[in-house]
C-alpha cells in the first residue's frame, strides 16, 4: 500500500439490534474505503457494523487497525482479524490512538459513543486543534435531529456558523469518502 495512502478512522454503532440497511451501508464504507487504497482504523470490535465495517475492508484488500481498551475486549468481541489490534488500557488512550493513527475521521449512524467520538474530533476542528477531515454520513436522516439542534445552537448564538462548518455531512458513501480525501494530505500533524 502507498506509505502516504489516507488511513480513515470510521466511528460507527456497536449494536447488533440495528436495521439490515445500516449492515450494508458498513460494508459499502469498508469495501468504499479500501477500494480507494486506504486503510481503515476502527474500535477493534468484530460486532455488529464495526465488525461488517472491518470485514469488507479486509475482504476488499485493506489493512485494518483496531484499537480496543481492555475492559471492552469480550464485551465487543475484539476481531481476532485484525491486521494490527492495539489494546489500551483505558477509553482516553483508545480515543488518542484512533486519533493519532488516522487522517480522517468518518461517522456512520451510531448511538451516544460515536456521538461521543463525533464530538470530539469536530470541536477538537473547530478549535483549530487539528485539519484533519470530519465528516458525517447521513444517507437516511439519523442525525437530522441532532444537525437541526446544532443549527438551533447557532441561532440562539451558542456555535458560530465556523464551527458548523467544521463537519462535512454526506449524503452518500461516495460523497463521503470524497470529502475524507480533501485536505487529507498533510493534514496529519496535531496543532495544538
Ligand atoms: C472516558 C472517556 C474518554 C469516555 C468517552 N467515551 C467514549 N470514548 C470512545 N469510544 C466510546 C466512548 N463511549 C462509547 N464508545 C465506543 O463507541 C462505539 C460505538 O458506540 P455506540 O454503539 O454508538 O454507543 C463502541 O465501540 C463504544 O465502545
Amino acid at each position: 500500500m502507498d506509505r502516504h495512502a489516507l488511513a480513515l478512522c470510521v466511528y460507527c454503532g456497536s449494536n447488533e439490534n440495528v436495521p439490515r440497511a445500516y449492515l450494508d451501508l458498513a460494508d459499502a464504507v469498508g469495501a468504499g474505503l479500501a477500494a480507494r487504497g486506504w486503510s481503515l482504523v476502527w474500535g477493534g470490535s468484530s460486532a455488529a457494523m464495526m465488525g461488517v465495517l472491518a470485514r469488507a475492508a479486509r475482504r476488499s484488500g485493506a489493512t485494518t487497525l483496531g484499537v480496543i481498551p481492555r475492559g471492552l475486549v469480550d464485551l465487543e468481541k475484539a476481531d481476532p482479524e485484525a491486521d494490527e489490534l492495539v489494546v489500551v488500557d483505558t477509553m482516553r488512550e483508545r480515543k488518542r490512538e484512533m486519533d493519532e493513527r488516522a487522517g480522517a475521521f468518518l461517522a456512520l449512524p451510531g448511538g451516544l459513543g460515536t456521538c461521543e467520538e463525533l464530538f470530539e474530533v469536530w470541536t477538537s476542528r473547530y478549535l483549530g486543534m487539528h485539519t484533519k477531515p470530519v465528516v458525517l454520513l447521513d444517507l437516511d436522516d439519523h442525525w437530522a435531529g441532532l444537525l437541526e439542534w446544532c443549527r438551533e445552537l447557532a441561532g440562539r448564538g451558542f456555535a458560530s456558523q465556523g464551527a458548523l462548518d467544521a463537519l462535512v455531512v454526506a449524503r452518500t458513501v461516495d460523497e463521503a469518502l470524497d470529502a475524507c480525501a480533501v485536505q487529507a494530505a498533510g493534514s496529519d500533524e496535531r496543532l495544538w
